[in-house]
């Protein structure tokens, strides 16, 4: 076991769970408050530890916390997050070298001293916070899930723009339900009693639980669950569930809906971090900040486009009024005017002006009309890779919260 896990508070999970089995480890006696039956279960702190000493094929002896000296970054290893996660880092020039996907450790030729480590979810937010990994792409579900708010970990970039879900309460369109629209009529039913309390289901205990609580749910009790929830309450086990949605159509083709106040949590992709690595580890920061650069300047420039068209015109101030004047041309600090050079009888000569001007890609065909209407031709149009600002707010933002 690293040292550092020593000194790490306890992972929980709080489940009533009569059918499914805990995460693992200790089962803790069981502790009722706010009139809500639950389960303490404690997942061992060497849980992460042994898997991560299990997974990987390639160091024979893993170094210990403070001996590594190689940067390490989770990724998901399996679910729809995987391949997004990857694709994205493509975008970002990061790609990933994988050459066995049996192997859990891969690179990325681009970042020398980064090692990619293929893990579930669940195990990047473990091992992020016991140190075991240093930087981790994950949804901000599951980070909020398993890191139980915890100072150890830091959330450096929280909308990767991918993996857009909710998690949300839901509840069956019929039967007791039928007319039941929002937390409050919910909460407000009489069927719930200390005796027959409301049956949530959910693969969410830790965030499910505190927002039944914080909404003064007070005969509740929970079930875990990890697939197929919306087939609980259907066959009698639950009567409402906790999980996530992203079109609905999972909820409306099992006869669940929605409803109002019953969003616990939005979520994305998120990149993350040990804070302690932050720190201490050296190289992490450097990593971090390429990284925070390059997604930073591609989640900007994605959508955008630039167009170039030449307009005739006698000065560039006068060409600059015709193009500001129309509002889908201003540009991201405003367009850029440059002369074109011409040789007329010998003599060079500016008649056009070439416009470059970025817009967003929805509105394009707004641009190409307005630029027509102000005498623009000869337009061309590109899709934007990067778009590196003076600075990366969310760089100083991580800075300053890590005190530095
Ligand atoms: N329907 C969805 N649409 C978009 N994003 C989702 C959806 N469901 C889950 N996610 C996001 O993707 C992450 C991974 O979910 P996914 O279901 O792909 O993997 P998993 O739950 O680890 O795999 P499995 O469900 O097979 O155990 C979730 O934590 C969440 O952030
Ligand atoms: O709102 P929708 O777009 O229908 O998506 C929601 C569904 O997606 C996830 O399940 P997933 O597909 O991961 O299957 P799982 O239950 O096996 O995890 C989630 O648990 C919902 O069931
Ligand atoms: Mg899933």
């Amino acid at each position: 076991m690293s040292p550092m896990l020593a000194t790490l508070p306890d992972v929980t999970a709080v489940l009533h769970s009569p059918s499914a089995s805990p995460p693992s480890g200790l089962r803790a006696p069981a502790a009722v408050g706010m009139g809500m039956a639950r389960t303490r279960f404690l997942a061992p702190r060497a849980a992460a530890s042994a898997a991560s000493a299990v997974s990987a094929k390639p160091a024979a002896v893993a170094p210990l916390y403070a001996d590594r000296t190689v940067v390490r970054i989770g990724l998901p290893s399996k679910g729809r997050m995987s391949e997004q996660t990857l694709s994205l880092l493509k975008s970002c020039q990061l790609s990933v070298r994988h050459l066995n996907p049996r192997q859990y450790t891969a690179d990325i030729p681009q970042v020398p001293n980064l090692e990619v480590w293929f893990q579930r979810p669940k195990d990047i937010v473990r091992k992020l916070q016991s140190g075991d990994l240093d930087l981790g792409i994950v949804g901000f579900d599951i980070v909020s899930e398993y890191g139980q708010g915890s100072d150890d970990l830091v959330v450096v970039h929280d909308a990767l723009e991918f993996g857009h879900c909710r998690l949300s309460l839901a509840v069956p369109k019929e039967g007791i339900f039928e007319n039941i629209n929002t937390l409050e009529d919910l909460a407000n039913m009489p069927e719930w009693t200390q005796e027959r309390p409301l049956r949530v289901v959910t693969g969410f205990g830790y965030l499910g639980e505190k927002f039944m609580r914080e909404n003064g749910f007070n005969h509740v009790s929970f079930l875990a669950g990890d697939g197929a929830l919306e087939s609980y309450p259907a066959m009698g086990m639950a009567d409402v569930i906790v999980d996530l949605v992203s079109s609905g159509t999972t909820l409306r083709e099992n006869n669940l809906k929605e409803i109002d106040g019953g969003v616990v949590l939005e979520s994305q992709a998120t990149l993350v971090a040990c804070r302690r690595s932050l720190h201490k580890r050296n190289g992490v920061l450097e990593i971090t900040h390429e990284m925070l650069e390059r997604l930073e300047a591609h989640l900007t420039a994605t959508g955008e486009i630039m167009v170039t068209a030449n307009m005739r015109g006698n000065s560039a101030e006068e060409v600059a009024e015709r193009v500001l004047s129309q509002t889908s041309l201003c540009g991201l600090q405003g367009p850029t005017i440059s002369p074109v050079y011409r040789s007329r009888d010998g003599k060079v000569a500016v008649e056009y002006y070439a416009i470059n001007v970025v817009v967003p890609q929805k509105s394009l065909y707004k641009s190409i009309q307005q630029l027509r209407s102000i005498g623009g031709s000869g337009v061309l149009v590109t899709k934007l890779t990067y778009i590196f600002d003076e600075e990366t707010p969310r760089w100083r933002k991580l800075l300053s919260e890590l005190g530095l």
